[in-house]
């Protein structure tokens, strides 16, 4: 177990010696560690070796946060961060105060997201993501790695941070993680110890909405793959409907006649399971679902092929969820 170095001002983060023979890699967070966070630290880790060096910032941002968020109420429990952080394998936690990070107030001069930052996120917490890319830009700066990892949990915020590298070019790699899971689905996030029993259990309905979609691109994909095993759509029809999958053959039939049309059945699939948990006691209120190409968050196409990002955005009672799927449209899907 390594021991773990607690860093508060800019200065000693500047005197901390680098590692001779490995890479020093960063893991930014808002604190209220959870298993996801040690997820990207332990890789990090492994990234790092041995030889390297891991530094984990944990900074609550108030630029990133709008007039009636949660800035205030926001889970603060560095001790236990700390804890996490050591076990998870970090050398070090950068913990700087508000005004060790904006010493002058709040910067005149900040990162601007594009249109990218516009959408979806974007849409609902306008400046949300020119105060999160002008953080990371001052934690990148501050901690000069050579690999800083985000998780694809926060899917909008790590193709905004990657466009951000490009663009600026900050001679940083940027290192997406898998979004870690409740066993039962649920992404883990720290705004989820917001949640009542109840709640979390509509709550649930995001990624089983996420789910859902996921399950319609796959038998879609298998239906057909045996629709054009055979030759006539009559045929197919049948071969389908004889399979008992009245509901994919619908949309099988629905594909084969417009030739395109899976996004729209990844999306109403989606839709479905939401739409049922707006029912629930307590109601999950939809903000968007979206299935967008993750290279600028814009609605696929009905055509569309390549990697596409199933979003979700929900508030049950006051708390406010994201979560996300991504989704491989082949050709011949
Ligand atoms: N379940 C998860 N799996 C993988 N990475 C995650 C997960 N949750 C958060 N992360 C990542 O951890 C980093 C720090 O995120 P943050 O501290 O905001 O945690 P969070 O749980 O997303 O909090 P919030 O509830 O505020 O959204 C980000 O790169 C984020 O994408
Ligand atoms: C990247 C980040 C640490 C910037 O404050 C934050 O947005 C987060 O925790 O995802
Ligand atoms: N996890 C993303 C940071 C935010 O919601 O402000």
């Amino acid at each position: 177990m390594t021991d773990l170095l607690l860093i508060d001002t800019a200065e000693e983060l500047h005197k901390l010696p680098r590692t001779a023979d490995g890479p020093r890699a960063v893991v930014m967070t808002m604190g209220a560690l959870h298993e996801g966070h040690a997820t990207l630290i332990r890789t990090a880790r492994e990234r790092a070796g041995e030889a390297g060096q891991v530094v984990v910032t944990v900074f609550v941002n108030p630029l990133q946060f709008g007039a009636n968020e949660d800035l205030d109420r926001y889970p603060r429990t560095l001790d236990a961060d700390l804890e996490l952080a050591r076990a998870a394998g970090a050398d070090a936690v950068f913990a700087p105060a508000v005004d060790e990070v904006y010493p002058g107030g709040d910067p005149q001069v900040r990162i601007t997201a594009g249109p990218m930052g516009e959408r979806l996120e974007g849409a609902t917490r306008p400046g949300h993501f020119d105060g999160m890319l002008t953080v990371v830009a001052k934690l990148l700066h501050l901690t000069r790695p050579d690999l800083a990892l985000f998780g694809q949990k926060d899917a909008q915020q790590l193709a905004l941070i990657r466009r951000m590298v490009t663009d600026l070019n900050f001679p940083v790699e940027v290192v997406g993680v898998t979004t870690v899971r409740e066993e039962d689905g649920l992404a883990l996030s720290s705004r989820n110890r917001y949640l009542s029993a109840q709640e979390r259990r509509t709550a649930l309905a995001l990624s089983r909405a996420l789910f859902a979609g996921q399950d319609r691109l796959a038998a879609q994909a298998a239906l057909r793959a045996r629709a054009e095993a055979s030759p006539a759509s009559d045929e197919r029809a049948t071969a389908l409907a004889r399979l008992g999958e009245i509901r994919c053959a619908a949309d099988a039939h629905a594909v084969s006649a417009a030739g395109t049309g899976l996004p729209d059945a990844v999306r109403a699939a989606a839709r479905h399971v939401l739409e049922e948990a707006g029912r629930h006691d307590p109601p999950l209120v939809l903000d968007y679902l979206a299935l967008v190409d993750p290279q600028d968050f814009t609605d696929v196409r009905p055509d569309f092929t390549g990697q596409a990002v199933l979003a979700v955005a929900a508030k049950v009672g006051t708390t406010r969820l994201i979560d996300n799927i991504p989704l491989e449209f082949g050709a011949h899907t």
